[in-house]
């Protein structure tokens, strides 16, 4: 049984049909990668894996169980978690009052030693207020909060998008960890090459279609896919 299983979802944004029959499957501990170009329903995927943007018809199955029609909170509670791409952290409070916040609507929520072992960034920054942070750092926060509140499968969105390279290689290693240490992760991401260096199995969509779906190493073989699809040159 995979940890969760998508099958033909149709999602709209009122009478637009934004996903076309989308499925994919996660397995525990993988890293899936969710590609394609900008407005081909990335963001929108995960909105509806959220219950934010629930599909109108299609399945979707968390440990075996329906769940596409579960609000966010109680997919929540199962231990998803989505990370959106404004990252949604509190400026005005420090790092560490960020995290016990968001402990505090998990139960039973990880350590405040755990995330620090993971992200030893936080740990000198833990004084800090998130406004004072690098956007790398906040980019950490904002998986940090997800991982605080024992989140199984974390989902990020556009997890890269406007950080230096040198930053980006390290919050690769964060992602990394997660994974190693029981995670799974679900990546959109423009950033492909990042993307494909971390995950073990990726999809492209396409206008709200899957059109791809194989291992980094089965795209990278095929550079008209990649050209097309994610209007690169190779
Ligand atoms: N709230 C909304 N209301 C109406 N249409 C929307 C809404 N959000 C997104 N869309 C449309 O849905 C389509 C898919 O958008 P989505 O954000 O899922 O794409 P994406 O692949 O994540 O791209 P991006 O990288 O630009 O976010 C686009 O045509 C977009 O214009």
């Amino acid at each position: 049984m995979s940890l969760l299983e998508v099958e033909k979802i149709n999602s709209y944004y009122g009478d637009s049909h934004i996903l076309f029959d989308v499925s994919m499957r996660v397995e525990e501990n993988e890293v899936v990668a969710l590609l394609g170009r900008n407005g081909a329903g990335k963001s929108t995927t995960l909105k509806s894996l959220m219950g934010m943007v629930p599909p109108k018809s299609g399945i979707i199955r968390h440990n075996g169980e329906a769940v596409q029609h579960l609000p966010p909170y109680q997919l929540a509670r199962r231990g998803i978690q989505l990370v959106p791409e404004e990252r949604r952290i509190f400026g005005a409070i420090t790092v560490q009052e960020n995290l016990q916040l968001a402990a505090m609507t998990a139960k039973p929520a990880r350590t405040l030693d755990e995330i620090y072992e993971t992200f030893p960034r936080l740990a000198e920054r833990r004084r800090n207020r998130g406004k004072q942070l690098s956007g790398g750092e906040q980019q950490m926060l904002a998986i940090a909060r997800a991982m605080i509140r024992n989140a199984r499968l974390i989902m990020l969105d556009e997890p890269f998008e406007g950080l230096a390279p040198l930053i980006v290689q390290d919050l690769i290693e964060v992602c990394r960890k997660l994974a190693e240490s029981g995670h799974t992760i679900v990546l959109v991401e423009q950033n492909w090459r990042a993307a494909l260096s971390l995950a073990h199995r990726c999809y492209i969509i396409n206008n709200g279609h899957v059109v791809f779906d194989g291992t980094p190493e089965q795209l990278h073989a095929d550079n008209s896919v990649i050209e097309k699809y994610l209007g690169v040159k190779v």
